[in-house]
């Protein structure tokens, strides 16, 4: 399975359309690359960039999930388009993934759980999602979670309990934090004994300046890629077989005592 990771320039001074279409135009040309692609959190407005989030907040079915989903179809990928700002029917903002399939169908949506911000940003602003989601990709279903979620330990497990074999970790951290980004994305990789794809952006905006270094972990916990800090596209071959073989090679995860027992065969 290859696999794409767009760590996309999220500036101030590209315009939220703007940056829309050519980040549709980066995932079209995908097409006979890869078989999944993956962009980071928030790449619309900023992750960071509050003052856009009522703005250029969007319905479930907005010009983001329009332009994500007729690129999947197109490049005939399955796309973690990142997430968006969404607001919901009753007002309330998300901070909302999206994952498509090859002819464009969404197949998973993706309400960040854990908000980012403490008492101020995102924090304040949106509401949390509730439910834990994993995304049907043939042979690696994937377990989904959305920056912050990374500090989180028990909500992948709870995902390896849902079946996941792979995370998507869809991020804007910040350059300050760097060195936990690849910490703590290697740590969920080993201790789910899980490839972990976490896409992170490239650039700055609202004074933030973003790590880049996206980056793909295998179940060992090897890294297989890792980018620069300025915008680029990462390609890798996973092989999903990989994830069993640790996990019978290695049987770490049928010794836990504590919390959901694991279900016969993982
Ligand atoms: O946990 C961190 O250090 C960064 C989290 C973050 O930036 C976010 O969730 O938007």
């Amino acid at each position: 399975m290859r696999v794409s990771l767009l760590q996309i320039a999220v500036d101030q001074d590209e315009p939220v359309a703007a940056r829309r279409a050519r980040v549709a135009t980066l995932v079209r040309a995908r097409r006979g690359v890869a078989d999944l692609v993956v962009l980071p959190e928030l790449w619309p407005v900023g992750a960071f960039a509050y003052d856009l989030f009522e703005p250029e907040a969007e319905p479930a079915e907005g010009p983001t999930y329009r332009a994500m989903s007729e690129a999947a179809a197109d490049a005939g990928v399955w796309l973690h388009a990142g997430s968006v700002v969404e607001r919901a029917p009753d007002g309330r903002l998300y901070n909302t993934a999206l994952v498509f399939g090859p002819s464009g169908e969404p197949v998973a949506r993706y309400r960040k759980i854990h908000r980012f911000g403490f008492d101020k940003g995102e924090a304040v602003m949106m509401a949390p999602g509730d439910e834990l989601v994993t995304a049907p990709v043939p042979d690696l279903p994937l377990g989904l979670a959305t920056c912050y979620d990374l500090r989180f330990p028990e909500l992948f497990r709870g995902l390896v309990d849902a079946g996941a074999l792979g995370f998507v970790v869809s991020a804007g951290w910040p350059a300050r934090r760097r060195e936990h980004w690849t910490l703590l994305s290697r740590a969920r990789a080993v201790e789910n004994q899980a490839y972990v794809l976490a896409c992170g952006t490239a650039g700055g905006h609202a004074g933030v300046e973003q790590a880049g270094h996206s980056l793909v972990v295998d179940p060992w916990g090897e890294v297989l890629a890792e980018a620069g800090t300025g915008e680029e596209i990462l390609t890798v071959t996973l092989d999903p077989a990989r994830v069993a073989e640790t996990r019978e090679q290695f049987p770490a995860l049928k010794d836990r005592l504590l919390g959901t027992p694991p279900p016969p065969g993982r």
